[in-house]
This record gives C-alpha cells, sequence and structure tokens, in this order.
C-alpha cells in the first residue's frame, strides 16, 4: 500500500515506541534469555570473577575489534590495497588472506602481549620458520643432499623425496640437477646443488625448499580440492622437513629457535606431539642412533640452556607428547611402543603422554587400534611408568563416520584430552561426558581452516562447544607449515577475538588459563591429575603455583591494555591514576 502523508501520519501512532512497558518487558525478558543462555557457556566463571580492570580491558577490546572491523576490515579504507586484491577484505576472511593485514592491527599488538598460558597441541616438526631452518641448514659444514630421482623437471621437483644428511664427502662429479649425470641416492654437497638450481641459483633453491616444506597460500585457498588433496601435499612436507632436523647441530637450532619464539609470544611451556623415526644422527655422525636417549638428552641440555638465559626467564619449559603414525601395522606400532616406554623410562618428565598421528580419515581408527592400545597400557603398568593418553580423535567433517567415531573411543580409553574433536560439536552425549570427566578440547581454528575442514574462522564449531560448557583452548598445531609462520599462538588467538563476537578478551584468558589448568606440568597418576585439573589454582602443586602466576601476568595485560589504549577506546573513561603503571615487559614483533 502507499500511504498519503496524513494517513502516514495517523497510522505512525500505533507503531509501538520501544520505550513502551511491553516493549521494554519483552527487551528486559530477551536480555534474560541471553545472559540464562551465557551462564552455561565454558568461560562463565572465569568472566564473572573478572577484576574491576581486566573488566574494563575487556570492553576497550571490544571497542577496538567493532573499530578495526568497521573501518580496517573494508575495501574503502585503503583504496588501494582493495584495487591490488583480487578480494574482498573483512574480519573472518580465510586466514592466508587476512595474514598481513592482522599483524598491523591494535588488536594484534594486544594479543601479542597477552600472556598464553601453555601450548598443548602442536607437531614438533612443524614449529620454527623454514626461512630461519633453510638458511641454517646450508651454513652448515659438510650438509650433503640426495634425491630419489634426478630434479630435472619441475614434476619431479614437487614430487621427489629429497634426504639431508652430514656426509665427509660427497660425489663431485654429479649434478642433481640433470637428468642423465645423476645416480638416485648420491649424495652431493649441499651448497654445490643450491648454487647449481637451474631456476635463480641459491636463493631459487631456498624459495622451492620452502614450497617442499609448507603450504602455499593457493594450497590454502583451494577449498574444491577437498580434504584429501591438502593432507596428501601436507603429509610430504613431514618427510622432507625430518631429514632437515632430524640432525643435533640442526636440533640444537631448532630447539632455541623454538623456545625463544615461544618466549616471545608470551607462551610459557608447550607440549609438543613427537613423531620421529629412528633416522637422527650427531654431530658429524653418519650413522643414525638406535634409540632416541641423544635426541631427548639434547632437548634437556637445551632446555636448561634457555631457561638459564636472561630471555629464557620465567619459561616454564617444555615437554613431549609421544606419538606413533597410526597408518603403520602392527608391528611397528608395537615397535614404537616400547621406544616409547623405553625413553620414558630414561626421561621421565619428557614424555607427558602418549597419541597416534597422521591424516585420522584415512589411517587406522583408535577401534582398529584397540589391541596395541591395550598392549601398551599393560605393557606401561609392567614397566611402572605413567603415559596417559592424549588423543587425536574427530579430525574430520564426517558425521558418524569412523573418524567421527574415534571420539567415543578417545573418551571410553580414558584420554585427558582430545586433539581437534572438531566433530564433537555433533554429538549431545559425548559433550557431556567430556565436561563431567573435565576433558579438555585442544582446538586449532587456523590447522582446521587450512586443512579444509571449514572454510574461515566464522565457521568453525568451537563457539558451539564454548557455549555448551566444553573446556577448551586454543593450539597452533603445525605453524610453520600451515602458514602462521611462527611458532608461537598469536595468529590462532587474533582470529578466534576478531572471530567470534561472544568470545571477546574474557573469553580469550579463559582459554589460555585453561590451557595452564589442563597442561602436564608433572608426572601424575590418575587422581592426582584429576584433582590437579579440579582444585586449579586453589591446589597446591606446581599446577596451581603456575596458574597463579599465569592469573598476575594476565592482570599486569588488563592494566597495560587500559593503559595503552584507555584514552581513545575506554566506553566509561575513568580516572585512570592506577592504570598507567607500566604493563609486561615489550615483547618482539
Ligand atoms: O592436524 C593433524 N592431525 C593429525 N596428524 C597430524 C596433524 N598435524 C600433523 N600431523 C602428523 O603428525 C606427524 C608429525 O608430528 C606427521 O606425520 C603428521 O602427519
Amino acid at each position: 500500500m502507499s500511504l498519503s502523508a496524513e494517513e502516514w501520519d495517523e497510522l505512525r501512532q500505533e507503531i509501538p515506541s520501544t520505550s513502551d512497558p511491553f516493549l521494554q518487558q519483552y527487551l528486559s525478558g530477551r536480555e534474560s534469555l541471553i545472559s540464562q543462555e551465557k551462564s552455561s557457556r565454558a568461560d562463565a566463571s572465569f568472566r564473572a570473577s573478572l577484576s574491576p580492570i581486566a573488566r574494563r580491558a575487556a570492553a576497550i577490546v571490544d571497542r577496538i575489534r567493532a573499530h578495526e572491523a568497521e573501518t580496517l576490515w573494508t575495501p574503502s579504507f585503503e583504496e588501494d590495497l582493495a584495487r591490488q586484491s583480487d578480494h574482498t577484505l573483512f574480519p573472518g576472511m580465510m586466514f592466508m588472506h587476512a595474514k598481513d593485514r592482522m599483524e598491523g592491527t591494535r588488536l594484534w599488538n594486544i594479543v601479542r602481549r597477552m600472556p598464553k598460558g601453555a601450548l598443548l597441541h602442536a607437531h614438533m616438526d612443524a614449529m620454527v620458520d623454514f626461512d630461519y631452518l633453510l638458511d641454517e641448514l646450508i651454513k652448515l659444514p659438510g650438509m650433503h643432499m640426495s634425491s630419489d630421482r634426478p630434479l630435472s623437471s619441475p614434476h619431479a621437483r614437487e614430487d621427489a623425496g629429497i634426504v639431508f644428511r652430514y656426509r665427509e664427502k660427497g660425489a663431485d662429479d654429479q649434478s642433481v640437477w640433470q637428468e642423465d649425470s645423476y645416480k638416485p641416492g648420491t649424495f652431493i654437497l649441499l651448497t654445490k646443488v643450491a648454487d647449481q638450481f637451474p631456476e635463480g641459483g641459491r636463493s631459487g633453491f631456498l624459495a622451492w625448499l620452502k614450497s617442499r616444506c609448507t603450504l602455499s597460500l593457493s594450497d590454502c585457498h583451494e577449498h574444491h580440492h577437498g580434504i584429501d588433496a591438502i593432507w596428501r601435499k601436507f603429509a610430504k612436507c613431514f618427510v622432507v622437513v625430518a631429514s632437515i632436523i632430524h640432525y643435533e647441530p640442526m636440533w640444537r637450532l631448532f630447539l632455541r629457535r623454538l623456545m625463544s619464539l615461544l618466549q616471545a609470544d608470551g607462551v610459557g611451556w608447550a607440549e609438543l606431539r613427537f613423531t620421529w623415526s629412528l633416522d637422527y644422527c650427531r654431530d658429524r655422525q653418519e650413522v643414525p642412533e638406535k634409540d632416541y636417549f641423544h635426541m631427548f638428552e639434547v632437548l634437556q641440555e637445551e632446555m636448561e640452556r634457555f631457561k638459564a638465559s636472561p630471555e629464557g626467564q620465567g619459561f616454564w619449559g617444555l615437554t613431549t607428547i609421544w606419538t606413533t603414525l597410526r597408518s603403520l601395522d602392527t608391528r611397528a606400532i608395537i615397535e614404537n611402543m616400547d621406544h616409547c616406554i623405553t625413553t620414558k623410562l630414561a626421561f621421565p618428565h619428557l614424555i607427558a603422554g602418549y597419541d597416534v598421528v597422521g591424516p585420522e580419515d584415512w589411517g587406522r581408527t583408535l577401534k582398529d587400534l584397540l589391541p596395541e592400545l591395550f598392549w601398551f597400557r599393560k605393557q606401561c603398568a609392567q614397566e611402572g611408568v605413567n603415559l596417559p593418553f592424549f588423543l587425536h580423535a574427530g579430525e574430520t567433517l564426517g558425521d558418524g563416520s569412523s573418524t567421527d567415531q574415534n571420539l567415543y573411543d578417545a573418551i571410553l580409553l580414558g584420554t585427558r584430552r582430545i586433539g581437534h574433536a572438531y566433530s564433537l560439536y555433533k554429538h549431545p552425549l559425548l559433550i557431556d561426558m567430556v565436561r563431567e570427566k573435565r576433558i579438555l578440547v585442544e582446538s586449532c581454528p587456523i590447522s582446521n581452516e587450512v586443512l579444509r575442514l571449514c572454510s574461515s574462522v566464522l565457521a568453525h564449531p568451537l563457539p558451539a562447544l564454548l557455549a555448551r560448557g566444553v573446556a577448551c583452548c586454543l593450539c597452533n598445531d603445525d605453524p610453520a607449515m600451515l602458514g602462521q609462520g611462527s611458532a608461537g599462538m598469536s595468529h590462532d588467538f587474533w582470529q578466534a577475538l576478531q572471530g567470534w563476537e561472544n568470545l571477546g578478551l574474557a573469553g580469550l584468558g579463559s582459554l589460555a588459563e585453561n590451557s595452564v589448568r589442563w597442561a602436564a606440568f608433572e608426572d601424575q597418576e590418575q587422581a592426582e591429575w584429576v584433582k590437579g585439573v579440579r582444585e586449579a589454582s586453589a591446589g597446591d602443586g606446581v599446577k596451581a603455583e603456575r596458574m597463579r602466576q599465569w592469573r598476575v601476568e594476565w592482570e599486569k595485560f588488563c592494566l597495560w591494555i587500559v593503559a595503552e589504549f584507555g584514552d581513545e577506546f575506554d566506553p566509561e573513561p575513568q580516572e585512570a591514576a592506577g592504570a598507567t603503571e607500566s604493563g609486561p615487559p615489550e615483547r618482539e614483533g
């Protein structure tokens, strides 16, 4: 209908105003519905216990987030950039497209400074940036390279199995880049191989090698190729990387850089999934070790050295979660489990638990692995070692598929945490069990996006789990390979903060606090573990102590936010007195 001015004037009177009592009543009912629902969120009690300063910091961060969503994430903000780029900008866009831009935001500076607690889900080999590692590799005296075929075509270079090893001497008369000059498996001095790279010499070589260790921008955004295709490339990266770092001098450099990156990102502790075959060599040795002892000795030494250095002050440390590839046959799995137990006996504090890894959709399911897993349980009991499960499960799009069903087994097998649990949100009963048994979900949003489970952080299921009261933490999974590029967790934290409006700084703080609460700082029997998690900061062990330390850092961090951004973004500016002192120490960018 089309109304005349008089008709409209008359009709307008009949439209209720939001100030009318009944609409006011509706709105207050609506508010209480929302807060009633939010009261069962996993972060509700953390939120309720925020200090006044933390509350202000959270309000400031909300405003910064909204401001940046409006101003930074629009094509009109920077005409040039919008014109150059072939995609639209928006907060929550695909990670790889957003990465550079996110690193220039205020939210980024805030997240960088945040005390992030512990990194509980990450794979050792995929932690340190390859620009650094490859530069170091090529500098190492005696480093050689071999290939399982001549690398004479782009296709061969994409697929070949390449190996890096120390050799006293290599073959001088062959070139791996030429079809008829190279005998597969021959070692050639790495500097010579690099300098002779047909597409740009040494710098071209480094770029190519990096591409064999990481997923590219197009790997990441070509979602239409699906999960299996990206896993084929991803799994190949691990093979190349293994031979790069399974050598003592590289292993030491790797660990130093790893701890330095974690410390600079506000991560005080990390539990790294460890999956090495027996191909590690000591400095200037050509024959691999027959056991894992030397690797763990080096881990121990480097950790002590770092913690004693000025840079490492306050760093809590590293441990590993031993993992076996789920694709292996029974004999290989049992042999690997046996190494795990032997190594645990020698370095009890350096192995916190056990897991099986590799593409979950392709490998053996937990149900299929029950005989091996129960053998392991019995063997651990006989040897008197404590190796609890920290199992991957439900890293899948399946709904009722055998991979999805790994979630049932992980819980039945008594896992202390679940890696990914991407499909858990479809399981109401399991959600209740996870809550009741206080199992933590180690969620890796960027990994899940890049490995094509979801198209952006906005489509990730973690908010559904948080809303249902499941305790979770954020992790980076394979940051050097999947695109974050650094061992720290800032990218995953940033994505969560910008992507999920219900989270906010308080929710992010709660996720970080959970990571400390569910960290395996000590060797604990099940009852002690459960008590430690239940008592949290009120307990009397290492965990409680570190949770209290984390809380102090968190308060300092919130104070810093108020001091730094209060003038511009505080919705209710107050006397800033007391909120201007120095914040936590400056972290490197
Ligand atoms: O997200 C993941 N899910 C399952 N397995 C993984 C993931 N990321 C890496 N790996 C596996 O862990 C081993 C290295 O620790 C690699 O073999 C890789 O396949």
